[in-house]
């Protein structure tokens, strides 16, 4: 096998055309390290357990439909316990800091993170850093011990706080060193990761005994290669509430219509998941799917069908979907961003409520009910499900297994149903997003009856690039975009 390393990841060849994208470990930059046997060889759940620690070679491949002739492809590390630990128990000096938006679960994976390093690894020294990155140079830390956070998965938020913006590379490291913290976990989405990269880059160029550690967190399920993000099951079962109200609201009126707007900047995938979990919604809009309101095939002539059918109608629309009609249509529109950097939205689902109630006010013979409702809030702050909280819980244990392995530089995350190590760089360099030529979107469209808003040049760019609109037949493609669905 041959072996290529950078900062971030190190590729390694095999026969067949098996690539291993290896994640960083301490051994790559410090010499000498001492080794340690595993403590959970001597603890009494895990020593019955046939073959509890992984394999030093096990991997997981990323594509899982395969032909015949495929290339065995792109692998990344298994996650899980190791024979051997590069840390002993008294050495560990742990910190957790969350960072970004809300979503389910975040206090879970602190949990399991303080609970799995004492129970599985002795170790007692845990803190939390305070309100995100800015935390590391700005804020006291807080002791966190099993005891203080056995029940905080009960509730939703994170005990730590968040924030956006923040980000100091140089002060976050030199706090890490002046606070002598040789563990690292970082609870956060894309932007989180991207920070965590840099941190990690620093720590390496001052050879520092340090292992960093990303578990991803975002409700809106656009961190690529996982399968899934925690918080997003949660966040879509909440949904299902919002939408039922407007449903009921609609059916209950004349002409009654719910429009519910879910979150999502960039991608669709929480509007894409409850509109086919729920059954009520008749039009599902989102990021990557552009709609238009006037003409055949617009969204008005569907309404106006769908009333006259059923006298009722309820639209879900992701809060990311038709910012630049609305930015087209409102002079003032703010081009304003978070302190993270990220884009700050106009209420788009304020915006098609008014221009839908324009409409059917112009054409008068069809008064119409329209409903509002914005659960935004409500759907992230609140506790994990059961799923979820499983899931938090064996995030967080590949998170410790790994970095009490020595590894660094990576990313938890579950890949077609294992958990594995994913290099930062991987999880950084694009955003998930609904594939809307892929059969995801496919059922969706076939279960709303919605149009597809593909108008005329829509098509003609399709066809130049290429994509067909309809796949008829299986492409044999693993397309990253439609990893929640197959
Ligand atoms: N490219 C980046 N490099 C370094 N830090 C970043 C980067 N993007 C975002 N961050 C930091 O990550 C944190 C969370 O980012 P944000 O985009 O708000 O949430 P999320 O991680 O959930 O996407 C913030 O403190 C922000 O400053
Ligand atoms: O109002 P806030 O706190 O900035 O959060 C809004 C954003 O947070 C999100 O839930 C996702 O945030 P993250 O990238 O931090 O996970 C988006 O869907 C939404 O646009
Ligand atoms: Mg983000």
């Amino acid at each position: 096998m041959e072996s290529q390393s950078n900062y971030q990841m190190k590729a390694v060849n095999g026969d067949f055309g098996y690539v291993l994208e290896d994640v960083p470990h301490l051994t790559d930059y410090i010499a000498d390290l001492p080794t340690y046997p595993n403590p959970l060889r001597s603890n009494s759940a895990y020593s019955v357990v046939k073959q509890y620690f992984v394999h030093v070679d096990d991997s997981v491949p990323q594509k899982i439909v395969v032909h015949r002739d495929t290339p065995r492809g792109v692998h990344f590390r298994r996650a899980g316990p190791r024979q051997k630990v590069y840390f002993s128990s008294d050495e560990v000096q742990a910190c957790i800091v969350t960072c970004g938006g809300l979503c389910p679960g975040i206090n879970t994976v602190i949990r399991e993170i303080v609970h799995s390093l004492d129970y599985m690894y002795g170790v007692k020294d845990v803190l939390g850093i305070d309100g995100g990155f800015r935390g590391f140079y700005s804020k006291n830390t807080v002791t966190l011990t099993p005891k203080t956070t056995n029940d905080i998965h009960k509730r939703g938020g994170t005990i730590l706080g968040t924030s956006r913006g923040g980000h100091d590379t140089m002060k976050i490291v030199d706090s890490i060193q002046d606070r002598g913290i040789n563990q690292v976990y970082i609870i956060g989405g894309d932007g989180t990761q991207k920070g965590a990269a840099v941190i990690y880059e620093e720590i390496r160029r001052r050879n520092l005994k340090v292992a960093v550690a990303g578990i991803p967190k975002t409700i809106d399920n656009d961190i690529p290669v996982i399968d899934k993000s925690f918080g997003f099951d949660t966040a879509v079962e909440e949904a299902q509430r919002a939408i039922n109200a407007a449903h009921v609201e609609a059916q209950s009126a004349e002409n009654g219509i719910g429009v519910v707007k879910l979150m999502g900047r960039y991608s669709g995938y929480i509007a894409m998941y409850a509109t086919l979990a729920s059954r009520d919604v008749d039009c599902c809009l989102i990021p990557e799917s552009p709609f238009y309101l006037k003409g055949k095939g617009g969204l008005f002539e569907y309404t106006e069908k769908k009333l006259k059918e059923n006298g009722h109608m309820v639209i879900v629309i992701a809060e990311g979907a038709g910012q630049e009609l609305l930015a087209a249509e409102c002079q003032n529109a703010k081009n304003e961003q978070d302190a993270s950097g990220n884009k700050l939205l106009e209420d788009v689902g304020f915006w098609l409520s008014e221009r839908i109630k324009g409409h059917f006010a112009k054409l008068q013979k069809m008064p119409i009910t329209l409903k509002y409702i914005d659960p935004t809030y409500m759907i992230r702050a609140i506790p994990s499900n059961a799923s979820d909280n499983v899931n938090c819980t064996l995030l967080a244990q590949s998170a410790v297994h790994g970095a009490m392995a020595g590894y660094t530089g990576f990313t938890v995350g579950l890949v077609n149903g294992r958990h594995t190590y994913i290099p930062f760089n991987r999880i950084n360099e694009r955003r998930n997003k609904v594939v809307i030529t892929d059969r995801m979107w496919a059922r969706l469209l076939s279960s709303t009856s919605q149009p597809s808003f593909l108008g005329p040049k829509d098509a003609e760019k399709a066809e130049t690039e290429q994509v067909p609109l309809t796949p008829m037949v299986d492409d044999g493609e693993n397309h990253e975009g439609e990893k929640t669905g197959n």
